[in-house]
C-alpha cells in the first residue's frame, strides 16, 4: 500500500520507518523543506531523530497534493497546535472513504476538541478516524526496541486496518473503542510529566514523583469519566503506560522541560533550544479550560496552568497543593 504520513518531526519519522518496514511505500509531508530534502537525499532526519536511517521506500515532499496522491491511508503526526491548519490544507486531497490515523496528543484550546475531532471537523466522516497512543518514544521505536500502543476507533474495521499497518513483534497494538479515554489520557499525561520534572528539578524524591503520577491518574480518570470516556482506559497503555514513560524517561521532553523550568528556564527558551514541542504546556491551558466547563476538579493541571501562564510561584503552587485536605482515596468519579 501507499501511506501518506503528514509530519516529519520525531514521531512522524519513526512511524514512517515502522510502516515502511512492513513493505508499504510511505510519502511524508513536511512543513519545513530542510527535513524533506534530507530524507530524499540521505534518508535521514537528523534534526528530529539523530542516529537513524529511514528505509529506501520512504520519501518526503512539501506538497500536500503530492503526499496524498494515490494514498490508501493517511497518518497525521503533526503537533496538536498545528493540526487543524494542516488538516485543512490536506482536506481537498483526502477522499471520503480514506482511513485516517491520528498520532497527535493534545486538546484544542477554545473548543475542547479531541485531536481526532479536530481532523473530523476539517475532513468529515469521523467514523474512519482512529487515534494511536501509548508509551512510544520515537528514539526507541526507530531502533526496533519493544513497545506497545493502543489504537482507538469507533469502527473496529478501521482499527484492525491500522493494526495491520503498524503491528509487529516489537510494536504490539491493542484495540479500543474509547477514543475519548485514549485521547484525553494522551493530553493529560504530558501535564503530569511536566509536574514530575518540576518536582525532580526542585529536589523532591521518588516518593513525591509516585504521588504525582498516582493522584495525576485519579485526576485523569475523573475528567475522562466526565467527558463520556471509560475510567478503565486510564489503566491501559494510553493511560498508565504512557504516564509512567513520560514522567520517568530520559527521552521525555515534557519531563525535561519541567526540570528546566525548575532551574529558571522559560517555555519559550526551552522550545527554542530543543526545537521540539512541549505538548503538556499547551495542554495545561486547554485541559484546565475543558475541566472547568465540565465542573471537574483537576488540581495538578490547574496549578501548572497558573505556574506557566498566571502569576503563581513554585512555592505558592506547592503550598496550594499540599494544603488541600485529602479525603477518601477512591471517592467516586462523579464527585
Ligand atoms: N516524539 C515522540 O516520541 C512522540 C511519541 C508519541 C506521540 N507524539 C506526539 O506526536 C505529535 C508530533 O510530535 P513530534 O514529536 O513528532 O514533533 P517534533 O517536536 O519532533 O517536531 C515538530 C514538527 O512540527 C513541524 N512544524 C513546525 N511548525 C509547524 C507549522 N507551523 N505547521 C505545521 N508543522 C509545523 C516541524 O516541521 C516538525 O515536523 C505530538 O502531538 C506529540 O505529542 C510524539
Ligand atoms: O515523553 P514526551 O514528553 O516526550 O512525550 C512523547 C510521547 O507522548 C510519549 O509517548
Amino acid at each position: 500500500m501507499r501511506i501518506a504520513l503528514i509530519g516529519t518531526g520525531s514521531w512522524g519519522t519513526a512511524m514512517a520507518g515502522l510502516v515502511a518496514s512492513h513493505g508499504h511505500t510511505v510519502v511524508m509531508w513536511s512543513y519545513d523543506p530542510a527535513p524533506a530534502h534530507e530524507i530524499n537525499e540521505l534518508h535521514t532526519n537528523s534534526c528530529y531523530l539523530s542516529d537513524y536511517t529511514l528505509p529506501q521506500n520512504v520519501s518526503a515532499t512539501c506538497s500536500h497534493e503530492e503526499a496524498l496522491a494515490g494514498a490508501d491511508a493517511v497518518i497525521f503526526a503533526v503537533p496538536s497546535s498545528f493540526l487543524r491548519g494542516v488538516a485543512r490544507d490536506c482536506a481537498p486531497y483526502i477522499p471520503d472513504g480514506l482511513p485516517v490515523l491520528c498520532l497527535a496528543k493534545g486538546i484544542e484550546l477554545g473548543t475542547g476538541l479531541l485531536m481526532s475531532d479536530v481532523i473530523a471537523s476539517e475532513i468529515g466522516h469521523p467514523e474512519r478516524i482512529a487515534a494511536l497512543s501509548g508509551p512510544n518514544h520515537a528514539e526507541e521505536i526507530c531502533h526496533g526496541a519493544l513497545s506497545a500502543s493502543t489504537i482507538a476507533c469507533e469502527s473496529m474495521e478501521i482499527g484492525e486496518f491500522f493494526k495491520g499497518v503498524t503491528f509487529g513483534p516489537n510494536f504490539r497494538i491493542y484495540l479500543s473503542t474509547d477514543l475519548v479515554g485514549v485521547e484525553l489520557c494522551g493530553a493529560m499525561k504530558n501535564v503530569m510529566a511536566i509536574i514530575c520534572g518540576i518536582a525532580a528539578g526542585s529536589g523532591m524524591g521518588d516518593n513525591a514523583l509516585a504521588l504525582i503520577m498516582t493522584r495525576g491518574l485519579a485526576e485523569m480518570s475523573r475528567l475522562v469519566h466526565a467527558c463520556g470516556g471509560e475510567a478503565m482506559t486510564c489503566m491501559g497503555l494510553a493511560g498508565m503506560g504512557d504516564l509512567i514513560v513520560t514522567c520517568t524517561s530520559r527521552h521525555s521532553r515534557n519531563r525535561s522541560f519541567g526540570e528546566a523550568f525548575a532551574r529558571g528556564e522559560t517555555l519559550e527558551e526551552y522550545q527554542a533550544r530543543r526545537r521540539m514541542v512541549v505538548e503538556g504546556a499547551a495542554a495545561a491551558k486547554s485541559v484546565s479550560e475543558l475541566a472547568r466547563s465540565k465542573g471537574v476538579d483537576v488540581p495538578f493541571t490547574f496549578a501548572l496552568e497558573q505556574l506557566l501562564y498566571g502569576s503563581m510561584t513554585l512555592e505558592e503552587a506547592l503550598d496550594q497543593l499540599t494544603s488541600r485536605m485529602p479525603g477518601e482515596e477512591f471517592y467516586g468519579l462523579d464527585e
